[in-house]
């Protein structure tokens, strides 16, 4: 029975829960349906869909493509509404709410409201009838569609991110922005650009954004920020950042910079609060007055501007600049000056304020209005004009506001409208007036540019670059003297630990592992530092070659104008200019890549060293990890190599053709004038030789020319271009160590007293060990295969000329051996030992490739970069290789080595693509790709 009753109360239990769970639904149901029906019939949503939807599509469609990165910017002037809460007055005073926020787009003015008899306000039923109230105004129950609509609940952080956040990109790619809140007195718009100390505003976070993104800017590009700040007050310009002036600054329009304010102080701040101190003191300067709206009404127009100056020096081809401005703008109250004046009238009466102060007042609500009135015309007249045609007249002189907001409204601007509203139905009034206006707004088209410029440095700005860069220098030179002292008490600590120490033991592979993490890591390093290097020098050889193009262009210009080509007139854009610069840039950079590998190699050294000082030199599985590791670095170094011959190689091609193209016109411009000449009779014997002289050249009858006659300008000019094709740093490639193939078995050191002080040895895994035993196990077979013998090479090189001119098929002109038979420069065929003699005692031929850019910054376009480099040396090419060694010797040696014959199975033998793009296996010059000059 007991189990039955309990069974009965489950159910009871159940069945109740169920009722009430039904009940609170269909109440849920019936709430939201009456909700439906309401919402539905106020709206009349068949005739709202049809107007709104596509603009709301439209706007919709935009926001989704900014997001989503696909539209950089929007050429359509952003609109905002931001509906503020309901002040305490407001709120007491009982008036009806004219705004109803539909959602984050849609609001509607002065919504119908029904009443239980389901009549509007305007309405009343009799007899079952529904009449409308003579005298009462109809409700206006309008639509607007805005980009966004902000309700009461909106914080202003939220307003930024939704609306202000997207310029601050905009800004930093160079774009000009501007943000302005209009709206009635009172409804919001200075809490909307300033805010206050606990709710800061849209000025405030877009400040503490832009130092942050500049903060992580990358380190090729310079900002320089700075600042103004002034207000339009009584069609007057006062420049709130130097109020002790007090001069009322003019306006002028420049053809160059557009509309400015003449004298107007411009500040460059620290740091983001070093800028809000300043943004805190203009505000302070602000003239405000109480009016009925608003006790701390801003009578003026503020306008705080925010200018970039961005330097971009990561092109090799020129350096950029940007130039962009973002003003923020709070706007004086738009209001009529009956209702804001109406209490001040009414105190002027009371307590007899003078005559001439109530004037002032009114004056002031006049100019207020005079502005916003004339800011209303210019956005009636731009939202109807066609952004195609470029003639419809815009009103924009008619006030001093809208003259300075020329550009912000319908020019290079990316610009938004917040437009402030109380929900109030007390300023029904302003309230409409501003959401027409704000619709209006919506149809301005702008015309967005990119304000950026490639120029080259002007030699005054030398100075800030040479600031900067001295800056990072001393910055790297700290660094470097805290490791070298780091690396100083690793040593000392090294030297306490006894040689004899090592002792077999389990720990020593995985301590080895742990060395060779660190070596991987710093081989690694050594790799991507070795090819910023290179990247950086054949940028610098890519400029070698243009300045060499351009200084042929400069000669032809002579010869063909008869006069010298005036350096003194060089301006900023001339090629030439930007040469100088880029050059400037590339050997900083250099120099401090220099230091960085010189740093990388330094730390291996070491390690090698210490390593060998423990297990012997003869340690061949030590000596073979080396022997990979420079390899791999060799083996990338001739990669970069190659594709920087082929770079340089391409530019020469270009200019072939742009030659080619000359001498095509010369020709026919000469064959016409022999012709005239001779038909005229007036064809002298001179003349005559010339043109016969020029006719064999054009046929391709060759000339002889002495392979040492270093004076010939062909030899020269072609050792010019020549020197470009070698990259100084792979032209001292790191000494690679000899494997010692004669010992059988790998013996493996303990080390263990010296790396427990040093390194933590967790990190030995398993398979690090692993790893390394099988490494030892494969170089063990390699090294059973091998018979390794080194070659010794001379390191002396030969003139770059030599073999060149033995070999290239298609040059012009045959190099026949030494003319004078010079004891000093013997040929290399008959005495190939001594080719190194002739190298370096003979003094013309000191000029070798690697030494080339050194010694042509004695004179010339160097010395002119000397001068802007305060003296310094542009670039110190000498080799920072702490082994001095040769690559040929690297390459005999690994000939026979198997796994460099997998490189050459590869397609990279040193017989045919080391040899094109490499250096030749019979000597030690670099061997250049062959093409015709
Ligand atoms: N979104 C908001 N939330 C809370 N308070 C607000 C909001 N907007 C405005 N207020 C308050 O309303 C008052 C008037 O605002 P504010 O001074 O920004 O108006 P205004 O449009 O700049 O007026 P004026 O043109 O006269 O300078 C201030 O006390 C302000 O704190």
């Amino acid at each position: 029975m007991d189990s039955i009753f309990k069974s009965v109360e489950v159910m009871a239990e159940a069945m109740q829960s169920y009722d009430r769970l039904w009940s609170s639904q269909t109440q849920h149901r019936i709430q939201s349906e009456h909700k439906m029906s309401k919402s539905l019939k106020r709206l009349s949503f068949e005739k709202l869909e049809e107007e709104v939807s596509p603009a709301k599509r439209s706007a919709k469609w935009e926001d989704r493509a900014v997001e989503s990165g696909s539209v950089e910017t929007s050429n359509r002037m952003r609109v905002y509404v931001r509906v503020r809460p309901l002040s305490d007055t407001e709120e007491s005073g009982g008036a009806k709410k004219s705004i109803d926020v539909i959602d984050s787009q849609l609001l509607v003015f002065d919504p119908i409201e029904l009443d239980d008899n389901q009549t509007t306000d305007d309405q009343y039923v009799y007899h079952g009838k529904r009449y409308r109230e003579i005298g009462r105004r109809p409700n206006k129950n309008l639509q607007f569609v805005f980009d966004r609509v902000f309700g009461d609940s909106f914080e202003n952080i939220q307003i930024y991110e939704q609306s202000t956040k997207k310029f601050v990109q905009s800004l930093l790619n160079g774009y000009n922005c501007a943000v302005f809140a209009y709206g009635a007195t009172g409804s919001g718009k200075t809490h909307t650009m300033l805010g206050s100390q606990d709710d800061p505003g849209v000025i405030f976070f877009t400040t503490m954004d832009l130092f942050r993104q500049i903060e992580d800017k990358c380190e090729d590009e310079k900002l320089e920020l700075s600042i103004s700040y002034f207000e339009i007050y009584n069609e007057v310009v006062f420049d709130l950042l130097d109020p002790t002036s007090g001069k009322a600054l003019a306006v002028r329009e420049d053809s160059r910079r557009g509309v400015v304010v003449n004298n107007l102080s411009v500040h460059q701040p620290k740091d983001a609060n070093h800028l809000l101190e300043m943004l805190e003191y203009g505000n302070r300067n602000r003239t405000q007055h109480p009016t009925d709206a608003n006790a701390e009404s801003s009578r003026s127009h503020a306008v705080f501007q925010i200018s970039l100056k961005k330097q971009d020096y990561s092109s090799t081809q020129e350096m950029s600049i940007q130039i962009s401005k973002m003003s923020l703008i709070d706007l004086a109250g738009s209001e009529r000056a009956s209702t804001a004046y109406k209490s001040i009238r009414k105190e002027v009466f009371l307590h007899s304020i003078p005559h001439i102060r109530s004037k002032g007042l009114q004056r002031e609500g006049g100019n207020i209005n005079k502005s916003l009135l004339a800011l209303g015309n210019c956005i009636t007249a731009l939202a109807s004009s066609d952004p195609k045609k470029k003639c419809s007249y815009i009103p924009y002189r008619g006030s001093k506001l809208t003259l300075l907001l020329r550009d912000s409204l319908g020019g290079n601007c990316q610009t938004a409208m917040i437009a402030t509203v109380s929900p109030s139905g007390l300023h029904y009034e302003e309230t409409h007036n501003t959401l027409v206006y704000a619709d209006r707004a919506k149809g301005i088209q702008l015309n967005l540019k990119k304000n950026q410029i490639s120029v080259g440095l002007q030699p005054r700005n030398y100075n800030s670059l040479m600031e900067s860069q001295n800056r990072k220098i001393s910055d790297l030179s700290e660094q470097l003297a805290q490791l070298r002292h780091e690396n100083e008490m690793l040593r000392s600590k090294i030297d306490t630990v006894p040689k004899n120490a090592i002792v077999a033991s389990n720990d020593s592979i995985s301590l080895l592992n742990v060395v060779k993490n660190s070596l991987d890591l710093l081989f690694e390093e050594r790799l991507g530092l070795r090819e910023k290097l290179m990247e950086c020098e054949s940028n610098l050889k890519k400029i070698d070659l243009r300045l060499l193009f351009r200084k042929y262009d400069i000669e032809r210009h002579r010869l063909m104008a008869s006069e010298e080509y005036d350096m003194s007139s060089i301006t900023k854009s001339d090629p030439l200019q930007s040469l100088y610069n880029q050059k400037l840039h590339f050997s900083d950079q250099k120099s401090s890549l220099d230091l960085k590998v010189e740093e990388n190699e330094s730390k291996i050294k070491r390690i090698e060293t210490d390593l060998k000082e423990r297990t012997g030199d003869d340690d061949w599985l030590i000596n073979r990890y080396f022997i990979d590791e420079n390899m791999k670095t060799e083996f990338k170094d001739k990669s970069f190599a190659e594709k920087h011959s082929i770079e340089i190689a391409k530019e020469i091609l270009s200019r072939l053709d742009a030659n080619e193209e000359l001498m095509t016109e010369s020709v026919k411009l000469n064959r016409h004038s022999y012709h005239c000449l001779n038909g005229m009779g007036r064809l002298s014997e001179e003349l005559g030789n010339a043109f016969t002289s020029l006719l064999r050249k054009v046929e391709g009858k060759k000339s002889v020319i002495w392979k040492d006659d270093i004076s010939s300008p062909v030899i020269s000019k072609r050792r010019e271009v020549e020197s470009l094709f070698a990259l100084p740093t792979y032209t001292a490639l790191p000494k690679t160590p000899q494997a010692n193939t004669s010992r059988a078995l790998v013996s493996v050191h303990d080390i263990t007293p010296y790396y427990h002080n040093n390194i933590t040895p967790e990190k030995s895994t398993p398979l690090m060990t692993k790893n390394m035993n099988s490494m030892r196990l494969s170089l063990n077979s390699s090294v059973n295969k091998s018979n390794t013998k080194v070659a010794v090479v001379s390191a002396n090189k030969r003139t770059d000329s030599d073999h060149d001119c033995e070999n290239n098929p298609l040059n012009d002109t045959f190099t026949i051996g030494d003319k004078r038979n010079n004891a000093m420069t013997p040929s290399p065929k008959s005495k190939p030992s001594t080719s190194s003699n002739r190298t370096f005692s003979d003094p013309r031929n000191r000029k070798s490739p690697n030494n080339n850019y050194r010694n042509s910054g004695q004179k010339g376009y160097n010395n002119q970069y000397r001068e802007g480099n305060g003296g310094r040396s542009p670039a110190t090419y000498k080799s920072r290789s702490p082994y001095q060694y040769t690559n040929n010797r690297y390459n005999n040696q690994w000939n026979r080595d198997s796994s460099y014959n997998s490189y050459q199975n590869n397609g990279y033998n040193s017989q045919s693509s080391g040899r094109q793009y490499g250096r030749s296996n019979r000597s030690d010059k670099p061997y250049y790709p062959r093409f015709r000059f």
